[in-house]
């Protein structure tokens, strides 16, 4: 494999090699092998550089260079509720590698075993049910949108081959975040996702908030265009990408000292999905404020959560009968100067051996429909089962 920019940390022979950690960004692959320190402190408070979190972080860099490490990162995932454990360690060795001059070969594809039993949580009715209840909200509480989501539970006659798994997905999605993480309690967190929370370069900050969604018919590539006009001008779509990128400028104003939010969103594509999209930019005030301080203080954003953050928090405690775990936290890296990138935890399953566990969810705003919303978790859900051999054959509605 020939590999372009390589910082290659020598391992501290503290831990035997744990399996590994990956992430494609920007037309480079962070590989991380090996574990040093781990950080399960929750990410609760993690905006404030004091908090608990912040202070395991910094121990945590500080025993990787008294092992050894000059340059260490911290990487991994944190859970959509900060009050859970988080899933980070520093790796003990790690690189970039440009992606156009990966020459390895695809992993060779053991066939994937037999499906035993799939299931949904909540089913289609409940499902459908829970969106009723929270359109009957928006009237007549403070409550504006609310990200209902499904957990799939699949179970093989046999273990899933974690890095087929991973060769398929990046086959399948020639776009979007593809990672890989190794689960503290077992098993690996594997998905491809677009939607960017948070990039920090010196002062420089980035976030590329999504909302709105259609299911695109790349078979039909006129009709798959007009689907994506469609989603552009859909009023309802258009408002429920608003409270998300308003949510996020009155969260970054206060530490920007420049900001530029685009007027409207813009198109983007996955394999199956158009994504109604928004690019912002800023330079923060206090340099010295870290990735993971603005990704905590940003996180949950009304793209997984919903608007108000509390109205929206109660309304899934009392609904969502699940654990979310990692799915829609955030996955990512960070090195010591505080620079790093953080991605939304979407498109994604834990792999636990013979067991799968996917998650899918839509936003909820006024003008929804159950059975529309449904379908579009039917369809997030497919980036996954697509990858396991399992779509789901939807087609996708006329405009
Ligand atoms: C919650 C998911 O996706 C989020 C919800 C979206 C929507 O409701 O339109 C779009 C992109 C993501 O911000 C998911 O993929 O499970």
């Amino acid at each position: 494999m020939s590999v372009a920019s390589k910082t290659l940390v020598p391992a501290p022979a503290r831990h035997p090699a744990a399996p590994g950690f990956a992430l494609t960004t920007g037309g480079r692959r962070l590989i991380a092998r090996g574990l040093g320190s781990r950080v399960l402190t929750p990410a609760a408070g993690g905006e404030h550089p004091d908090s608990t979190f912040q202070s395991a972080v910094r121990d945590a860099f500080a025993q990787a260079h008294a092992a050894g490490q000059d340059r260490p990162i911290l990487v991994g995932a944190i859970p959509f509720d900060l009050s859970q454990p988080s899933s980070l360690y520093v790796p003990a060795e790690y690189e970039w590698q440009d992606i156009g001059e990966d020459t390895s070969p695809d992993h060779e594809a053991p066939p994937v075993p037999a499906l035993l039993s799939q299931s949904s949580q909540p089913s289609e009715a409940d499902y459908q049910r829970m969106v009723e209840q929270a359109l009957s909200q928006f009237g007549r509480s403070p409550l504006r949108k609310v990200v209902l989501s499904v957990i799939r539970e699949l179970r093989f006659d046999g273990p899933i081959d974690v890095d087929a798994l991973a060769a398929r997905l990046k086959r399948l999605n020639a776009t979007g975040y593809h990672y890989r993480v190794p689960l503290p309690g077992g098993g690996d967190l594997v998905g491809v996702t677009p939607e960017l929370l948070l990039r920090k370069r010196g002062d420089a900050i980035e976030t590329n908030p999504l909302a709105g969604s259609a299911r695109r018919d790349p078979a039909d590539p006129l009709q798959d265009k007009a689907i994506g006009a469609a989603l552009e001008r859909s009023k309802k779509d258009l408002y429920e990408h608003r409270l998300v990128v308003e949510a996020i400028g009155a969260a970054l104003a206060p530490h920007c000292r420049e900001l530029d939010i685009p007027a409207g969103p813009s198109l983007i594509q996955t394999a199956k999905l158009w994504h109604l999209s928004t690019r912002i930019a800023g330079r923060v005030t206090d340099p010295s404020m870290n990735a993971l301080q603005l990704a905590c203080l940003l996180h949950p954003t009304p793209a997984v959560c919903g608007h108000p953050r509390q109205e929206a928090v109660n309304l899934l405690r009392f609904v969502e009968r699940f654990d979310r775990g990692p799915f829609a936290g955030m996955v990512g890296w960070c090195d010591e100067s505080g620079d790093g990138e953080w991605l939304v935890t979407l498109r994604c399953g834990v792999v636990d051996r013979d067991r799968v566990r996917l998650f899918a969810g839509a936003g909820i705003v006024e003008g929804s429909e159950p059975a529309k919303e449904w379908s579009e978790i039917e369809t997030k859900l497919s980036t996954m089962l697509t990858a396991f051999g399992l779509d789901d054959g939807n087609r996708p509605e006329r405009p």
